[in-house]
């Protein structure tokens, strides 16, 4: 019966998921923070530690270029590492970034006291994570941090037996694989 269910459930959507350098920098956060996308039915399909240039952070960020908030947002982003997780559930866009709360902390406490930035968040800027905010935002952010992970190849051969639930957890390297490929 469950795995009819599973085969009939929807299917699975990617999101891009970061973990900002303010939480990166405390272990236990980030391990705290770790277990959330897990306890959320999160797949962990691909997960890397990463330190961005300038450069890079101007880049991701263009879209708010000429914002009051930019020079601090482009100089925070690049201070120091970062975790960057390619995730995979339903509706894993919305689910994700209705799990980091709004965008402003100082909101987030007080309306979202529950969600990862109401709890971890220290300011509007170092606000403890992104995630992506449309399947066009996902595509690009994936590709921007997974180069060489194509998302139709994915979504083709490895999204129906994901969904299928063959997946195993590999506590080394800390994302799910397919159970045959354990
Ligand atoms: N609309 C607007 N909001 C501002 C402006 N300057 C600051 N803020 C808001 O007020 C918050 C606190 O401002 P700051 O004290 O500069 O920020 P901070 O506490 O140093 O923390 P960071 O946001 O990480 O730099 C910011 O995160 C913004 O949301 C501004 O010029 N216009
Ligand atoms: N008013 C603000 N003050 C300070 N930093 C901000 C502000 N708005 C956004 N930022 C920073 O810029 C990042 C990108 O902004 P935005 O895309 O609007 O939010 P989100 O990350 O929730 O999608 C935010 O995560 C935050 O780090
Ligand atoms: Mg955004």
């Amino acid at each position: 019966m469950l795995l009819t269910a599973r085969r009939l459930s929807k299917v699975l959507q990617l999101t891009l998921a970061v973990i900002k350098p303010d939480a990166v920098a405390h272990p236990v956060m980030l391990e705290a923070l770790h277990q959330r996308i897990l306890d959320n039915n999160f797949v962990i399909v691909k997960c890397k530690d990463l330190v961005w240039r300038r450069q890079d952070s101007e880049r991701f960020y263009a879209e708010h270029s000429g914002r009051f908030f930019f020079q601090r947002l482009v100089e925070f982003m690049s201070s120091g590492p970062m975790r960057a997780y390619l995730l995979a559930r339903e509706d894993a866009i919305r689910h994700w970034r209705e799990l980091m709360g709004p965008t402003k902390v100082f909101r987030a406490r007080y309306t979202a006291p529950e969600s990862i930035r109401g709890q971890f968040g220290l300011s509007d800027t170092r606000n403890t994570t992104h995630g992506s905010d449309s399947i066009e935002s996902a595509r690009r952010e994936i590709d921007f941090f997974f180069p060489d992970f194509c998302m139709e190849e994915w979504m083709d051969k490895e999204e129906p037996l994901f969904r299928s639930g063959q997946i195993h957890y590999d506590d080394q390297k800390q994302i799910h694989t397919l159970s045959t490929q354990s």
